[in-house]
């Protein structure tokens, strides 16, 4: 565990590139040869993980050396040198993140460091400072946040708070159960006030009312938004509902971009957590997976297109996939997207391995519902449809065209 949290704790960076950025630290002085050290480092671990990309990183890293040994300031401090450490760190990431497919860019630094004499591309990449869509936005408001936090709250303390938290409830278990008992897909019942495409879509929140007539009208599961600024959510909710005497396993629902994160959930109550993969490069989201393993939580890793989909399916040890039929980039709906997604080869890979299909997103009615069933999913998460009912125990019944409850 302890070595977990070495390479895990620090904003902004994948696991590698943290264990590098902690070593980085240790070796600064004197300054070339190790410079030359770290970067041959960083190249070993392109390489083991992103094999076709091991040209363009070799020619950029060469560049990069040419350029240090020709650098005649003999003065450069350690702060620089580390701060040009980490925006290199940054580059080399969004590499590593856009050959996955993943076009969601981690918040861009503030420009390279002085001193800094790497080639003249890299400047160009880190020229556009605002978000191209909505998730970007969402995600770089995210790394803010949670430096900030992580400020007031340590790892380690987390962890001793985590010794004295009761047990994780078993969420992946709740899912199945209730599909074999009602016949239709399990559902996660979301607790959610706004959302950056719906606006406010009740204004008479409470949370806890809300959950309680989700567990009466049948849910399997909750869902809390915990997201502040875009959702209106907070993880206050997700502690009241939790000590409210629902019984339903709970899933945090945040844009998790660091495995205190994860902690953290744990502490206020989460029995699950979410796991978007159009944020996460796939080294993240294993070594994520394997934090939740290790707490006890179930990981609810989220795709929304084939790419993401067959990045999720090439890793071991995944229990619960969500196909999001939302675009969380243009907020496009389409239902359609659970089916494709879980068409041939892919469905296949999916029922020999149990993994347990969760269709996300825009579901409304008993059609929609029996539509994404037969494409095979075996759980439902929704959000709208049933909290903006004046009832949300009569919204599941309607949303089902059935009593769900037992
Ligand atoms: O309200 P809807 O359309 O029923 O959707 C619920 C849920 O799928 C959606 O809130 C969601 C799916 N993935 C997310 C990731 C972040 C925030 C929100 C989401």
């Amino acid at each position: 565990m302890e070595g977990l949290y070495v390479v895990n704790s620090r904003a902004n960076s994948s696991a590698l590139f943290s264990a590098h950025k902690f070593r980085a630290h240790q070796l600064l002085n004197p300054i070339p040869q190790k410079i030359t050290y770290l970067r041959s480092m960083a190249q070993t671990h392109m390489l083991n993980h992103s094999p076709h990309k091991q040209f363009s990183i070799k020619a950029q890293m060469a560049e990069i050396n040419a350029g240090l040994a020709s650098m005649s300031n003999p003065t450069i401090s350690n702060e620089d040198l580390l701060k040009i450490k980490e925006w290199e760190i940054g580059i080399l990431q969004g590499e590593l993140a856009a050959s996955q497919g993943i076009s969601i860019r981690r918040r861009p630094p503030s420009g390279p460091p002085p001193y800094y004499v790497g080639p003249f591309e890299f400047h160009l990449q880190n020229e556009g400072k605002t978000p191209c869509n909505i998730l970007e936005e969402i995600i770089w408001y995210k790394d803010v946040e949670v430096s900030e936090m992580k400020k007031r709250k340590s790892l380690s303390m987390l962890k001793m708070l985590l010794d004295n938290a009761p047990p994780a409830r078993d969420f992946v278990g709740a899912l199945k159960a209730a599909n074999l008992r009602t016949g239709v897909p399990g559902l996660i019942a979301e607790v959610k006030k706004a959302s950056p495409s719906r606006g406010v879509m009740r204004e008479d929140f409470d949370p806890v009312l809300i959950a309680k007539a989700y567990e009466k009208g049948g849910a399997a599961c909750l869902s809390v938004l915990t997201d502040e600024k875009f959702f209106q959510g907070s993880f206050e909710n997700l502690e009241v509902i939790r000590n409210s005497g629902v019984q339903c396993p709970l899933l945090c629902k945040e844009f998790i971009i660091d495995a205190w994160q994860i902690y953290y959930a744990r502490v206020k109550g989460a029995d699950a957590i979410l796991l978007i993969a159009a944020v996460l490069l796939d080294l993240d989201i294993k070594y994520m997976v394997t934090i939740c393993k290790l707490i006890g939580l179930a990981a609810l890793v989220e795709v929304h297109n084939e790419r993401e989909m067959d990045r999720v399916l090439a890793l071991e040890g995944i229990e619960l996939v969500g196909i999001n039929n939302r675009d969380l980039g243009t907020f496009k709906v389409d239902i359609s997207n659970t089916k494709t997604l879980l068409e041939g080869e892919r469905g296949e890979r999916i029922r020999e391995r149990g993994i347990i299909v969760v269709g996300e997103s825009g579901l409304f009615t008993p059609a929609d519902i029996a539509y994404v069933q037969g494409a095979g999913v075996k759980a439902v998460l929704v959000g709208e449809s049933i909290v903006k009912q004046k009832d949300p125990t009569a919204g599941i019944a309607g949303l089902f065209g059935k009593n769900i409850a037992s």
